[in-house]
């Protein structure tokens, strides 16, 4: 019987093959040449050689072997891989009209191409078309609105995060976007975490090395008892569209006014209010898009919710990861935050003033681009590029990774150097300042008529997130810390049993402290605050660093309370109890000042408890390795190296460069030596392994630059908390106790 099975399979592979060859010759006329590429295995073809990590720098190496674009058999597709971007805007933007299909993606449920479930992978046809104009429509109004102000607003929120769990950077700046995302896109930021979850679970079923479907297509065949991966495909499916739906009927009742003053759902009347949001957009306007039905509009609209909720965290990670591993630049950002900014955080309305944070942002995208393969394009008819045939239906690869290392435009490719934006020394330099570098209209964002929509959106959430992170940390490899002990706040790091109060602050003045008034406030806690206090008074003890009396001159609250806006009852705003991050939001008081100023205090106390300070203000300097600031800048920036890399000086378009007349002596490889490849044990390689490239997290120091600082985000965080904007993520399923729901509906696995 197996001898049977096997010589079946082998007379199936061989028939396969035959089959694979006939069509190819039959296809070419003579004078077309093949574009070049790894042989492969029949039937498989080189599948076998991709490795389950990093699979990018198997394409880039192969780019680097087979030159500028060559094409890749993956289990009987032909896959053709971009390397330049010239040749990716001759075909994918010169040529769109041909080449802007989406390839089928067997893990998912519905065909993608046709489902109108997600524009990013739909063919290009009506729904595609319309779905589009909607998607620009409310990009357009949203930026004229300056997103609404969320990325601001949520800044704070991750700043003071960052200060009271630092080794949970990578969940804090995961959740900025999302919550930034999840406003925008209804409203309200309490689907953050569910947001988060239906991106990874997106992720996955799409991504070549994510959902089992992708690999084994046949399995989507079977009935789902038999094939766990499709039962998992199918609760996916409908959570997924539960969750659109569900939030697509609470902004209807917002709109309608039926969830005014509804406890149950949002506790607090002021943050009930229907927000600016691009479900309200399509709500308001339903028949001017013309979609087919409302599911449509939930789909149109929780599809931007997803492709922000993940994208935008990755590059905010590198960033990091940078920072850390490149830190002789810090002190040129440091020095252009610190003179436009001073001690107020950055706004989208900045952008200009800032080409450093720019340059930074910009080379992070370069260095570890987010999407390293790429978003493939399909081509829909047979097509020659310089005398190569390109068979309709390949999928087409404009290769991020590869487009971003070429070595006559990025010297020193694999180096993080954000002054190759700012200096004219460099290929990559444009003037004015003023506008590059920009980090929208970049390869990164893709080719042609499938472009991303979200750029706009990116760069106001990478712009605001990360300047806001940079104006309050330094950020140092471990080894590389800097001593942050100050004598002086060692001294004083007894810390009380109970949370520091404002008249205790004061006490360290000439007056002494008033202790009922302090016992009063305390006192005035709600049970469930001051059972807050009690249980974690060991760990406030613990902290290693306390601010004095002096430094913590809390000023009085008014100029910069938010202004109440025309729809909202300022008498509606009251402080909501409810607990998130392990803090307490502030009780209603009589005395909203002093309840602010107290909470601020402890706050403040309880945020920055694992995080150190920096003896001065200005950025991390060591000796000899890093530049220090001087009075002329320019004379500080680091020098870098004049002559290329010492990569291969590569032929820039196919002109130069011809495959298939190659011989031993004339191809690329046996020209010059080949790029080394980073080393996979590279601490800046660690990332997972989906479509979308996030670093692993790693450890770093994180160490706040500038006092008062920190109190102005202790201060802005419970005054936001006190208007009930910082509103803690929602549970969707399970009846509020946890996620995973019920069979029909809620969180699967998910790996990565
Ligand atoms: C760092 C952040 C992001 C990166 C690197 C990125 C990258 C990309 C890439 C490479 C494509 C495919 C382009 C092509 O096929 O040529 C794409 C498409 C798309 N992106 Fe983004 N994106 C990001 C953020 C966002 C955000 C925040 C949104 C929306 C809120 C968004 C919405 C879309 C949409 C709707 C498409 C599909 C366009 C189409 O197929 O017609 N993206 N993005």
């Amino acid at each position: 019987m197996a001898c049977i099975t096997l010589i079946a399979v082998i007379i199936a592979a061989a028939t396969i093959l035959i089959a694979e060859r006939i069509h190819a010759r039959r296809r070419l006329p003579g004078y077309v040449k093949k574009l070049p590429g790894p042989r492969g295995l029949p039937v498989i073809g080189s599948v076998h050689e991709l490795p389950e990590k990093n699979s990018w720098l198997k394409f880039h190496e192969w780019g680097q072997k087979y030159g500028p674009i060559y094409q890749v058999n993956l289990a009987g597709t032909n896959h053709i891989w971009i390397t330049r971007d010239k040749i990716a805007r001759d075909l994918l933007t010169k040529r769109s009209a041909i080449y802007s299909d989406r390839p089928f993606i067997p893990a998912l449920e519905q065909d993608n191409r046709t489902s109108g479930q997600y524009l990013p992978l739909m063919s290009r046809n009506e729904k595609w078309i319309r779905q589009r104009k909607f998607a620009k429509q409310i990009m357009d109004t949203s930026e004229k609105a300056s997103f609404y102000g969320y990325p601001e607003l949520e800044s704070v929120r991750l700043l003071f995060e960052l200060m009271s769990e630092p080794a949970k950077y990578n969940i804090a700046m995961e959740s900025f976007i999302a919550r930034v995302t999840s406003r925008l896109a209804w409203g309200t930021p309490t689907p953050s975490d569910e947001l988060k979850q239906r991106a990874r679970e997106l992720l996955i079923g799409v991504s070549p090395g994510g959902a089992l479907g992708n690999k084994l297509p046949f399995l989507m065949s079977l009935p789902e008892r038999l094939a766990s991966p499709k039962a998992w495909e199918a609760r996916r499916s409908r959570t997924e569209r539960k969750f659109f739906e569900t939030m697509q009927a609470e902004v209807q009742e917002d709109i309608d006014g039926k969830r005014r003053n509804t406890p149950s759902v949002l506790p607090n009347p002021a943050a009930s209010r229907p927000k600016q949001s691009w479900m309200r957009m399509f709500l308001e306007k339903k028949k001017l898009w013309g979609f087919g039905s409302d599911l449509e509009g939930a789909f149109a609209v929780g599809m931007h919710g997803i492709a922000g909720a993940l994208t935008i965290a990755a590059p905010m990670q590198s960033f990091c990861l940078a920072l850390c591993h490149y830190p002789q630049y810090q002190p040129i950002l440091h020095e252009e935050i610190d003179r436009v900014l001073g001690d107020r955080m950055p706004t989208f309305d900045d952008m200009e003033e800032m080409p450093v944070l720019r340059a930074f942002i910009r080379e992070t995208l370069r260095w570890r681009p987010p999407v390293p393969t790429g978003i493939p394009h399909e081509l829909i008819q047979d097509d020659m590029y310089e005398g190569y045939h390109i068979p309709a239906g390949s999928v087409m690869h404009p290769l991020e990774w590869s487009i971003s290392r070429d070595p006559e435009v990025f010297l020193e490719p694999d180096e993080w150097n954000p002054m190759r934006w700012l200096e004219a020394r460099y290929p990559t330099y444009q003037e004015p300042l003023s506008k590059y570098p920009t980090i929208t209209q970049y390869s990164q964002f893709g080719y042609g008529r499938r472009t991303c929509q979200g750029m706009a959106v990116t760069e106001a959430d990478l712009f605001v997130g990360l300047g806001s992170v940079a104006w309050l940390f330094s950020m140092a490899k471990p080894e590389m810390e800097v001593s942050v002990a100050d004598d002086e706040v060692e001294a004083n790091a007894t810390v009380p049993d109970e949370p520091i109060m404002r008249d205790e602050v004061e006490s360290n003045g000439e007056s002494p402290p008033n202790l009922s008034r302090y016992s009063n406030a305390f006192m005035n806690l709600s049970a469930d605050e001051r059972a807050f206090f009690e249980q974690n008074a060991e760990r406030i003890k613990r902290q290693s660093w306390r601010y004095s009396g002096a430094a913590l001159n809390i000023p009085a609250v008014g100029s910069e309370t938010p202004p109440v806006s025309d729809n909202e009852d300022s008498s509606a705003r009251k402080p909501t109890v409810a607990f998130d991050h392990g803090l307490p939001t502030p009780p209603a008081s009589p005395d909203e000042d002093e309840t602010r100023s107290i909470h601020t205090a402890s706050a403040l106390k309880l945020a920055t408890g694992r995080l150190k300070m920096q003896r001065n203000d200005s950025a991390i300097s060591l000796p000899g390795e890093f530049p220090g600031l001087t009075t002329d800048p320019a004379a500080a920036l680091p020098s870098p190296p004049l002559t290329p890399a010492k990569v291969p000086s590569k032929p820039s378009s196919l002109r130069s460069w011809s495959p298939q007349k190659s011989t031993k002596a004339d191809h690329p490889r046996s020209q010059s030596k080949i790029a080394p490849l980073p080393d996979v044990d590279d601490p800046t390689m660690n990332f997972s392994t989906l479509l979308i490239a996030k670093p692993l997290p790693f450890d770093f120091n994180l160490c706040i630059r500038n006092k008062a600082r920190a109190e102005l985000v202790a201060r802005k965080w419970v005054e936001l908390r006190m208007q009930g904007e910082f509103e803690a993520s929602r549970v969707f399923w399970g009846g509020g106790k946890d996620t995973k729901g019920n069979a029909e509906f809620g969180w699967g696995e998910v790996f990565a």
